[in-house]
């Protein structure tokens, strides 16, 4: 699924409206069906609704939502916030419309606001995607007073006062349980510092026009669903043997993190590397050798760290390097040597942070290596920024300047590459937040690019079935049982749902 900026959405619903055609109101009807649809299948039609509207086409849709809800037998009253001027022309027919209800209508222009009945459904149209400014004064108010109601909102399109394509830090902005929104995800949606306001989110299919998304191809975001990563997932034949899946070389662990090394080895290997040999501190030998038993060591010769790298090399085809090697002088001085290597490279954990303390080491990436840092360990390599927008566009501009891939992990993890718009996952759970869950993802990313995968397209089925594996573990698991070896024990189902033939 692909996701839009507002001008984007904007110039979309223009496009349907020309080459539909369909006029501006009537699609605004069929967004309003939409939501009005979503809340009877909830069984929600016993509830009384308080509908919150703007004065533009956002309240234009609360308008009709209130329409259509009042002739489904539901008890409404419609607020509007007045600012003396008149509504947007679709605001104004819809107004008419439900004059015709006898809807009781209230319009505030002071902060006398009528306190909402307690058990109502508040549906929130105050501001949609023509948000301009931040929310101030009596509006800013309202949704204070909204949000301490204790009542449930319903978003309509987006939660007032959110902006689409920039950060809202610190402004108010609607709290929704739910937000019900129009045919593809909006960017706000996917930043986790917006998580508290939008719930639970809705994508209501409104019919816009295919042909828009074909002709601006490549000029969205992309929501890795699963359709998309069937069209990545290379299958297997009958043919294949071990060599065709690679050898790969994970360089991991140290005295006290070997854990860190034994899970990123049993994700390697569960993810369908043809071989896997783990270069590890004398001290790891016996734990990896007992544990992992597919697994070949490679034995370096510190007792508790990493400090060298194996001697016959070219018989792996990637690398993957950082959990748990720990912060030693002699393991960050070996790091310049593992790039010069020049082998496609998966930099994880430690590793990021030895390179953060030497940014130079940055120039000597190897052409497409995959950095999976979270935020903080962005932050260390490209330097802090105020919110997640940000964040995401710096790390659109490091993919593109050191021609690598960054994987740059959290709720909806974010994928860039140069070249491309950007990726993010919509797999995962807060289970996922334990220690581990990262040693896991480097095991599983090295594993696909063993098996020939692109780095951008290793990475992006990577993080979708470490989050969906932890997904499955879910349902024998709490978010506080679920640990990372779950989500190896579950790759089986994650892979099995892609692979399994989808009954149409
Ligand atoms: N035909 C279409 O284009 C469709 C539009 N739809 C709805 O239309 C919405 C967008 O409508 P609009 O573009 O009219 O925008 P909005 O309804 O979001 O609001 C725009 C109005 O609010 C004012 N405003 C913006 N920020 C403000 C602030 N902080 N304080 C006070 N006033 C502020 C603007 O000056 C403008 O008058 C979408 O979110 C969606 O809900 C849907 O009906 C689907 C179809
Ligand atoms: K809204």
């Amino acid at each position: 699924m692909q996701i839009l900026s507002a001008e984007q959405i904007r110039e979309w619903d223009a496009y349907t409206i020309a080459h539909e055609p369909v006029a501006s109101v009537d699609l605004m009807e069929r967004a309003a069906e939409a939501c009005a649809e979503w809340i009877e299948k909830k069984g929600w039609l016993h509830f009384d609704y308080s509908v919150y509207c703007g004065k533009g086409n956002n309240g234009g849709d609360g308008l009709a939502i209130a329409r259509m809800l009042s002739q489904r037998g539901c008890k409404i009253t419609v607020h509007i916030l007045e600012f003396g001027h008149k509504g947007t022309d679709d605001f104004q027919v819809n107004l008419e419309r439900l004059h015709e209800c006898n809807v009781p209508i209230v319009f505030i222009q002071d902060n006398g606001f009528h306190p909402t009945p307690k058990g109502n459904i508040i549906i929130d149209a105050l501001f949609g995607s023509g948000l301009n400014r931040p929310l101030e004064g009596i509006v800013a108010d309202l949704v204070d007073f909204m949000n301490n109601s204790g009542n449930k909102i319903v978003s309509i399109d987006i939660p007032s006062g959110l902006f689409t394509d920039k950060s809202s830090k610190g402004n108010t902005v609607v709290k929704a349980a739910h937000t019900l929104s129009f045919q593809v995800y909006k960017t706000a949606f996917v930043m986790a510092e917006n998580g508290q306001y939008t719930g639970q989110i809705e994508i209501l299919d409104i019919g816009l026009h295919k042909d828009y998304l074909e002709q601006h191809k490549g000029a969205f975001f992309q929501m890795t669903d699963e359709t998309f990563i069937r069209s990545i997932y290379k299958k297997r034949t009958s043919f294949s043997h071990k060599g065709n899946f690679g050898h790969a070389l994970l360089m991991a662990g140290s005295y006290g993190k070997m854990g860190a090394a034994v899970m990123a080895a049993k994700a390697c290997l569960r993810s369908g590397v043809g071989l896997l040999t783990v270069h590890l501190p004398k001290c790891g030998v016996d734990i990896m050798q007992t544990s992992t038993h597919e697994a070949m060591v490679s034995i370096d010769k510190d007792e508790h760290c990493i400090i060298s790298i194996p001697d016959d090399i070219s018989k792996y085809n990637v690398i993957g390097v950082g959990p748990g090697i720990g912060l030693e002088n002699e393991t960050k001085s070996l790091l310049p040597a593992i790039l010069q290597l020049k082998k496609p490279l998966v930099i994880d954990a430690d590793a990021l942070n030895i390179i953060a303390e030497n940014k130079a080491l940055l120039q000597q990436l190897p052409a497409q290596t995959i950095l999976t840092p979270h935020p903080k360990e962005f932050d260390r390599l490209f330097g802090e920024s105020p919110n997640d927008f940000v964040r995401m566009e710096k790390a659109q501009h490091a993919a593109s300047k050191h021609n690598c891939v960054i994987v740059l992990k959290g709720h909806n993890t974010f994928m860039a590459a140069p070249g491309a718009k950007g990726f993010f996952n919509n797999t995962g759970n807060p289970g996922m937040a334990t220690g581990g869950s990262g040693d896991v993802l480097t095991g599983i990313i090295t594993g696909l690019l063993a098996q020939k995968y692109s780095a951008l397209n290793a990475a992006i089925l990577g993080v979708y079935l470490h989050g969906l594996s932890a997904d499955m573990a879910l349902q024998f698991n709490s978010f506080e049982t679920l640990l990372p070896s779950d989500i190896i024990k579950y790759l089986y189902r994650g892979f099995k749902s892609i692979i399994t033939e989808k009954k149409e």
